[in-house]
């Protein structure tokens, strides 16, 4: 599995300890920055690690910024884009069963180390369900459609 990701600063320290997670996991890490804690915008990590899911780059993204909540408002705007916002494990097994989520985002000035860890082996491990929830995924897929650039 390869797995895109990104922060900024304010998520940078907790993007370094699931970047070193998921490598001894013998997952395939793509970091796309930032590299530091020097002050960067959520927005340019958030579409970088949305294009690289959207275009199959990578099979999954995992975002950090200081909430969760800006970096994963950037990804959203990339067609073919669900991420998702989580703070706690049932969330994140719910957003990839129900909602087939593609990324997960989190707030390193949120969630600690030891659950954040948590929610991405959670986030990682749980299939797509489908069923009922394939028709309602493509109805979020629909209204993509109707608002094209
Ligand atoms: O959630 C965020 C944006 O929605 C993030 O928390 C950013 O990391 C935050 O806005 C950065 O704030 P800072 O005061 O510039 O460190």
């Amino acid at each position: 599995m390869i797995i895109a990701i990104g922060s900024d600063h304010g998520g940078y320290e907790l993007k370094e300890e699931i970047s070193k997670y998921l490598k001894g996991k013998n997952i395939v890490v793509k970091d796309f920055g930032t590299h530091s804690l020097d002050s960067v915008d959520y927005p340019v990590y958030g579409e970088t690690v949305a294009e690289a899911v959207a275009s199959g780059a990578a099979e999954l993204g995992i975002v950090v910024c200081g909430t969760g909540q800006g970096i994963a408002m950037a990804a959203n705007k990339v067609k073919g884009i669900r991420a998702a916002v989580v703070s706690e494990t049932y969330s994140a097994e719910m957003a990839r069963l129900h909602n087939n989520a593609n990324v997960l985002s989190l707030g390193g000035r949120v969630v600690g180390v030891g659950l954040a860890l948590k929610i991405v082996e959670t986030f990682i491990a749980t299939p797509f369900e489908g069923g009922r929830h394939e028709r309602r995924v493509d109805l979020l897929t629909a209204i993509e459609a109707k608002y094209p650039k």
